[in-house]
């Protein structure tokens, strides 16, 4: 079963069509990349699959149920989680704290217990820093872990995003330009923890990138999009071959 359907998605603003009756699923374990010129309507769908945009019509589920009728929190604590294509974090604290920031939602006690640190608030608490011991760890980031955020390195910064999605434990990852402004290195190391989260994790991801190599290299399934249209779906290679698709996107590139 799909674990997230997007139907027939319409959405506009003031006449322009930003997605015009898109459809596609995300299946488990796999990595689709959206791809498409600027204003081709990628932010858009991010937009809408966390709530933050409510389409004119169509039908979009997550784990069976209407994300449509559902606010950007309760997506998020469902289990779907994003990063952005600028780095959101809280800058003046450690690269420890941030991750512990993404657990939150996970927290189920009230403010008293936490205080005096007893009982299920102080399992919660080991529970969660164990949890963030972990994401340190897979994403090599144990140099840096007592650091400020402000003073790392912007690849490091964007990996501490991907940190801090991963402390929610997420269903599904939405992957916003994770290199966009990435040197090479940077983009490397990048792309091995990606496909890293979705082989030895298991978790699903949506990527959105302008770096067509990446996404040709790690992508599962390609989304390619032109003025809010659906232009192609489906495996990379054959998305590439696609004369619809070059003469769309890659303007003869392929
Ligand atoms: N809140 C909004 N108000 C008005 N128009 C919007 C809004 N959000 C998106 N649009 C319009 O919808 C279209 C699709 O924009 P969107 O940002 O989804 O494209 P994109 O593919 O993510 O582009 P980019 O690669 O530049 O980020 C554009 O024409 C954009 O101007």
């Amino acid at each position: 079963m799909a674990l997230l359907t997007f139907g027939d998605v319409h959405l506009s603003f003031a006449g322009v069509k930003a997605v015009d009756g898109v459809s596609f699923e995300v299946r488990q374990a796999e990595l689709l990349a959206i791809i498409g010129p600027n204003g081709a309507g990628k932010t858009s769908i991010f937009n809408v699959l966390s709530g933050v945009y409510r389409p004119q019509s169509g039908r979009v589920t997550f784990l069976g149920e209407d994300l449509l009728a559902r606010r950007p929190h309760e997506i998020a604590a469902m289990g779907m989680a994003r990063t952005f294509q600028n780095v959101e974090l809280f800058h003046n604290l450690t690269v420890l704290d941030n991750l512990m920031l993404g657990r939150h939602h996970h927290f189920r006690y009230g403010a008293l217990p936490a205080l005096l640190w007893y009982g299920r608030a102080r399992r919660a608490e080991l529970a969660a820093r164990a949890k963030v011991e972990d994401i340190i760890d897979f994403l090599e980031l144990e140099p840096w872990r007592r650091h400020p955020v402000r003073l790392l390195p912007y690849g490091v910064q964007k990996r501490v995003e991907l940190g801090r999605a991963l402390a929610m434990e997420p269903k599904l990852l939405l992957l916003d330009e994770p290199v966009a402004g990435m040197n090479l290195e940077e983009t490397e190391d990048m792309a091995r923890f990606v496909m890293d989260i979705r082989d030895e994790l298991g978790i699903p991801v949506v990527l959105v990138d302008h770096d067509m190599a990446l996404v040709m290299d790690l992508a599962d399934r390609v989304l390619v999009l032109d003025f809010g249209r659906q232009v192609a779906l489906g495996a990379p290679a054959e998305v590439q071959r696609d004369p619809a698709v070059i003469e769309a996107y890659l303007g003869g590139t392929a």
